[in-house]
C-alpha cells in the first residue's frame, strides 16, 4: 500500500506505475472517493466542535437560569446529533471502500526495471557456469526419479488429486538435506532460522500482498479465519503486524521455513510433467526488515541474491539472473530479479528463486513501523528471497549431476547433509 498522501501528490506517478504493471486501478476514482471521505469527515468533525461549544452554552444558559436560550441551544444540539448519526455510518463506509482501493494500487517500481508486458520482456543481466554437456543420452528428472525409485505420482494423485507427488527414497532424503543445507549457511550468516506458521489468518495475507488479488492462489481451512501459506513471507509478515520496532533492532533477518500451499490457478495444462509445478512443496526462504532507507533496502536486495547464487554455486548448478519487468514482477515489487537454473532436457533456463524489495508497501499494509533515534516512528522496509524451494530444485539438481552409469553425483556441499555419501544409484 502506499501512502494516501503520496497518491494525492503524485497521482501521474502512481498512474504510470499502474499502465506499467497491468494494473487496471482507477486512480481518479480513488481520489474522488478520498475528497468525499476528507470533506465528509471534515463536517463531522465541525459538527462535534459545535456539540462541545453548544454544551458550553447550555450550563452557561443554565447557569442564568436563562430557560428559552437554554431550550433554543438543546434543539440545535439535537439537528447536531441527528445530522452526526446520519454521516458517521456513511463517512465509515466509504474510509473503508477508499481502504480497499488502496489496498489495489501498486508500488512505483525503481527505474532500474525494465519496461515490459510479461516474463518474456525479462532481461537477463549475469550467466553462471556453463550449460550443461552430456556425451551420453541425458535423461529429464521424471525419468531419473522415476528409474532410481525416487518418486510416486500415480498413488500421490490418489491422495490428493492433481499436481500430487511423493518423493521416495535419496530424493525425499535430498529433499530434507537442501532444507538443512540452506537453514544451515544462512544460520551461519547470522539470520534467525524460524519454523513458521503455514496456516495464517487473512491479515497475513493482506500484509504481504497475497490479498486482496491473489486469493485465488490460496487454500482456506473451511469456516476459519485461516488460509494455508504459500510461502512463509506472509507467516513472518503477519508475526510482526501492528508492531513498533526500536531502530537498534532492526535488521530482522529471517531464514525461514514452511511447507508452500498452491492452486496454480490459471496453469491449468501447464508444466503438467514431474514436480516443477505442483501444489505444495517446501521452501526455505529468506526475509529482511530494515530500516525505511532506499539505500539499505538496495544493499539487503543485493545481499540475498549473493546468498541465494551462494548455494546454488555450492550446488554446481549453471544459472542465470533476469531484472523481471514491470509487466511480471506484481504490485508490491520495487525490483525484482529470479534466478534461473539450467533445465537440460528443456534446454532453457527455468525460475527456481525470486528475490524483491518493496520498500514499505508491504509495512504499511501489516502496519509494522520502528522508532528512529529521535523517537520518529516509520514503516519498515522488507525484503524477501528463496534459499532454496523444492522439490523444483531437484529438476536441475538430478538432470545437471546424472552420470553416464544412470547414477546422480551429489556435490560436495551436500554430502554433510546426505550422511557423507556421494551418489544416488550406486
Ligand atoms: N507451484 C509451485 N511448485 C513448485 N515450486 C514452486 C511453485 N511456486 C513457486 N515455487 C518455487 O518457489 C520459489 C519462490 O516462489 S515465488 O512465488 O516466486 N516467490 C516467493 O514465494 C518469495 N517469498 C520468495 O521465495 C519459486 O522460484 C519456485 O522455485
Amino acid at each position: 500500500m502506499l501512502d494516501l498522501a503520496f497518491i494525492r501528490n503524485n497521482a501521474d506517478t502512481v498512474k504510470e506505475a499502474a499502465r506499467l504493471k497491468n494494473n487496471t486501478i482507477d486512480i481518479d476514482a480513488l481520489l474522488e472517493l478520498d475528497r468525499r471521505v476528507v470533506t465528509l469527515q471534515h463536517e463531522v468533525e465541525e459538527a462535534r466542535a459545535q456539540q462541545n461549544a453548544l454544551s458550553k452554552k447550555i450550563q452557561q444558559a443554565a447557569k442564568e437560569k436563562n430557560v428559552e436560550l437554554r431550550n433554543q441551544y438543546i434543539a440545535e444540539g439535537k439537528q447536531l446529533s441527528e445530522s452526526i448519526k446520519e454521516k458517521e455510518p456513511l463517512l465509515t463506509q466509504l474510509q473503508e471502500e477508499r481502504y480497499q482501493l488502496l489496498l489495489l494500487v501498486p508500488n512505483i517500481p525503481d527505474p532500474s526495471t525494465p519496461v515490459g508486458k510479461d516474463e518474456d520482456d525479462n532481461v537477463p543481466i549475469k550467466y553462471w557456469g556453463e550449460k550443461t554437456q552430456f556425451d551420453f543420452p541425458a535423461l529429464d528428472h521424471y525419468d531419473l526419479m522415476q528409474r532410481l525409485n525416487m518418486v510416486d505420482i500415480e498413488r500421490a494423485v490418489k491422495v490428493a488429486g492433481s499436481r500430487s507427488y511423493a518423493l521416495k527414497g535419496d530424493a525425499a532424503r535430498l529433499e530434507l538435506a537442501l532444507m538443512n543445507f540452506a537453514f544451515d549457511r544462512l544460520a551461519r550468516k547470522g539470520y534467525t532460522p524460524v519454523i513458521v506458521p503455514s496456516m495464517a489468518r487473512d491479515f497475513c495475507f493482506v500484509g504481504n500482498g497475497q490479498f486482496p488479488k491473489g486469493r485465488d492462489q490460496v487454500y482456506e481451512v473451511e469456516g476459519q479465519d485461516l488460509y494455508l501459506v504459500g510461502t512463509a513471507e506472509v507467516s513472518i509478515t503477519g508475526m510482526y503486524k501492528d508492531e513498533i520496532l526500536k531502530a537498534e533492532e532492526l535488521p530482522l533477518t529471517f531464514v525461514g521455513y514452511s511447507p508452500c500451499f498452491r492452486q496454480e490457478a490459471g496453469t491449468y495444462g501447464k508444466d503438467t510433467r514431474g514436480v516443477f509445478r505442483i501444489h505444495q512443496f517446501n521452501k526455505v526462504e529468506q526475509y529482511i526488515i530494515c530500516e525505511a532507507d532506499h539505500e539499505v533496502s538496495v544493499r539487503w536486495f543485493e545481499e540475498l541474491e549473493r546468498n541465494a547464487e551462494e548455494l546454488i554455486q555450492a550446488l554446481e548448478l549453471p544459472y542465470r539472473i533476469v531484472n523481471v519487468c514491470t509487466g511480471d514482477m506484481g504490485d508490491g515489487k520495487v525490483g525484482m530479479h529470479d534466478i534461473e537454473c539450467w533445465i537440460p532436457s528443456e534446454n532453457r533456463y527455468r525460475e527456481t528463486h525470486s528475490c524483491s524489495y518493496f520498500h514499505d508497501w508491504q509495512a504499511r499494509r501489516a502496519n509494522i513501523r520502528y522508532r528512529d533515534a529521535e523517537g520518529k516512528v516509520h514503516f519498515v522496509h522488507t525484503l524477501n528471497n528463496t534459499a532454496i524451494a523444492s522439490p523444483r530444485i531437484l529438476i536441475p539438481l538430478l538432470e545437471t549431476h546424472q552420470q553416464a552409469d544412470g547414477s546422480i553425483r551429489i556435490p560436495e556441499a551436500l554430502r554433510p547433509y546426505m550422511g557423507g555419501q556421494e551418489y544416488i544409484g550406486r
